[in-house]
C-alpha cells in the first residue's frame, strides 16, 4: 500500500493530501489547478514535499526520484531523442547502456509486450505519438518499479489510440501488481480503466471510491457536483 500524508504550499495554493492507496489502477480526477499534478509530482519526488510517504511501509520522502520505486510518465519528453528505441528502453536497465544477456532479453521481452518489435532501430522522431508512449512504458516494464505514475501521458493522442493505450496501462498493472496513478480530465478514462477514482479539489482529497462511483451520482455527490450533475436537479 502507499500511504500518502504529503503537504506542498505553493505562494497562494495550500495542498494537503492524505490518502492510502491500494495496488491497481486509481484515477485522480479534479478541475484544473485544483492539485493533481501537486500531488503526483510529491509522490515522484519531482517537488519537495513535507509529511510522510511510504510504500509496503518503507518511508520514501527521503530518497530521489531516480531511488523511489517509481516510475514515471508525463505528457511529453519522455525518451531521449539520440537514443533509438531499442536505447530507449535499455537505458531503464543502465544507464551506461552497458546490458548483460539477460538485460538485453528483458529489453526485447518489453518490447514484444508493447508491440514495438518493428520499432526497434528507430529514432523517437521517426515514431507516433502513441509510439514513442508505448516506448516509455516498455522502459518502465524493464525498471520493473512497483509504482507507475501517469501524468496525462496520453492527452494528445486522438480518442482510439488514447483507448488502446489506456488499456496498455490497465493490463499492465494487473499484469505485474503495480500501483498506477493516472491523472485525467476524462471519466471516461477513469471508467476504461477500472479499479478506484480519487478527486481532488483545493489540494484535498475530496472522494476515493471504486470507479462505478461514477456511475451512481445520487449516492456520490462529490463526483456529481464535479461532473457538473446535482442529484436533486436529476430528480
Ligand atoms: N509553478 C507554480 N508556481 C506557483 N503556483 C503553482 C505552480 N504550479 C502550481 N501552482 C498552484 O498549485 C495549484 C495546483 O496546481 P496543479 O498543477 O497541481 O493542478 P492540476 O489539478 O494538476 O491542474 P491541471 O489539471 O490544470 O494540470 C494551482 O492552482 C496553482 O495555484
Amino acid at each position: 500500500m502507499l500511504s500518502v500524508n504529503l503537504q506542498y504550499h505553493w505562494d497562494t495554493f495550500n495542498a494537503n493530501y492524505q490518502i492510502n492507496i491500494e495496488p491497481g489502477v486509481t484515477t485522480l480526477l479534479g478541475g484544473s489547478g485544483e492539485g493533481k499534478s501537486t500531488l503526483l509530482h510529491m509522490i515522484g519526488g519531482f517537488l519537495d514535499g513535507k509529511g510522510e510517504l511510504s510504500f509496503c511501509g518503507d518511508a520514501l520522502l527521503n530518497l530521489p526520484a531516480y531511488e523511489r520505486p517509481i516510475s514515471t510518465l508525463f505528457q511529453s519528453d519522455n525518451l531521449f531523442p539520440q537514443l533509438t528505441v531499442w536505447q530507449n528502453v535499455a537505458i531503464g536497465l543502465s544507464a551506461s547502456l552497458s546490458l548483460t544477456d539477460d538485460q538485453k532479453q528483458k529489453v526485447d521481452w518489453a518490447l514484444e509486450q508493447t508491440q514495438l518489435v518493428d520499432k526497434k532501430d528507430r529514432f523517437p522522431q521517426a515514431l507516433s505519438g502513441g509510439q514513442a508512449q508505448r516506448v516509455a512504458i516498455a522502459r518502465a516494464l524493464v525498471r520493473k518499479k512497483p509504482i507507475l505514475l501517469l501524468d496525462e501521458p496520453f492527452s494528445a493522442l486522438d480518442p482510439v489510440l488514447r483507448e488502446e493505450m489506456l488499456k496498455l496501462v490497465k493490463q499492465v498493472t494487473e499484469a505485474f501488481g503495480l500501483t498506477t496513478l493516472l491523472v485525467s480530465h476524462l471519466p471516461s478514462e477513469a471508467s476504461l480503466v477500472g479499479g478506484r477514482v480519487i478527486l481532488i479539489e483545493k489540494g484535498r482529497v475530496s472522494a476515493h471510491e471504486a470507479v462505478s462511483a461514477l456511475n451512481q451520482l445520487d449516492l456520490y455527490p462529490q463526483f456529481a457536483h464535479y461532473l457538473g450533475k446535482t442529484p436533486s436537479m436529476d430528480k
